[in-house]
């Protein structure tokens, strides 16, 4: 079986079988209740086992560092979910991010809902990230609604070879408002950027609806890998920010995000 088969396949028992044990998706319910950052304002097993744990924002904090899923020590927790159409590339995207690999291959959607944690350090910070890679077929949409009042923050994928995906970004942008939490940390991110022979997307098309909306923008590769660190560590450094630090200095996402692909000279297709 391809590691992409066996992703999806996890996936679909998370949402067809939400009682039922497995790694390291087990499932939904399972994991949000032995996931710190994935029960708002009730923590997970840090938190309900100790009496030191701090609460900001709904967000965990141990009062001394928990082990993730993945046996690493962490300090803070947060819910990241990936959105967008389907075939948008939010599995490659996460994927990614997790084990530095693309997934090539025949495209096999997701069923359901699926996640995976990675704990970075932000500024002396360990944050696990514990991220959703949701189901873009229309079909799952009252899943992927029933989880948005628990995320952090959300990643919204269009793809830039596809013209529709990024047309119903309105229209996830309305779901989002609707159903997630109103300080929920968005970025819009147009993927599929090494595709150039077949973009049909500008990136000022990009640009001006984040403007629009008010919402950090960049483009990704899940193939080249373009952006992929950088578009989550960005999320969880505004979380980390908001939850740790002095809320009156406030962290500007898109700043950050230019700096970055400025100073790597790298990320501007
Ligand atoms: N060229 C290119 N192809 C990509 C990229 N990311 C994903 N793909 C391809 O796009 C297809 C869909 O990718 P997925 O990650 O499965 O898409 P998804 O958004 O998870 O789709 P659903 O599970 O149906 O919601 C696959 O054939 C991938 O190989 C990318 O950055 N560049």
């Amino acid at each position: 079986m391809s590691r992409k088969k066996a992703a999806k396949g996890n996936k679909a028992s998370a949402a067809s079988s939400p009682a039922s044990t497995g790694s390291p998706s087990t499932t939904a319910a399972a994991a949000a209740a032995a996931t710190p950052g994935a029960t708002r304002g009730t923590g997970g097993k840090g938190a309900r086992s100790s009496p030191g744990i701090v609460q900001m924002n709904g967000v965990v904090h141990p009062s001394r560092p928990s082990i993730s899923n993945s046996s690493e020590f962490y300090d803070i927790a947060f819910k990241v979910m990936v959105v967008g159409d389907s075939g948008v590339g939010k599995t490659c995207l996460l994927v990614r991010f997790k084990d530095g690999a693309f997934l090539a291959g025949s495209f096999i959607s997701t069923v359901g809902i699926d996640f995976r944690n990675k704990v970075l350090n932000i500024d002396g910070v360990k944050v696990k990230l514990q991220i959703w890679d949701t189901a873009g077929q229309e079909r799952f949409r009252s899943v992927t609604h029933a989880y948005f009042r628990d995320a952090h923050a959300l990643l919204l994928l269009y793809d830039v070879t596809n013209k529709r995906s990024f047309d119903n970004i309105q229209a996830w942008l309305t779901e989002i408002h609707e159903y997630a939490h109103q300080d929920v940390v968005l970025m819009l991110l147009g993927n599929k950027a090494d595709a150039t022979h077949d973009r049909v997307v500008k990136r000022e098309d990009g640009e001006r609806l984040a403007k629009e909306f008010g919402v950090p923008f960049m483009e990704t590769s899940a193939r080249s890998g373009l952006n992929v660190e950088l578009a989550f560590t960005a999320v969880a450094k505004e979380l980390t920010h908001r939850s740790v630090k002095d809320p009156s200095e406030k962290f500007k996402l898109q700043e950050y995000v230019n700096k970055e692909m400025k100073s790597t000279g790298c990320c501007r297709s």
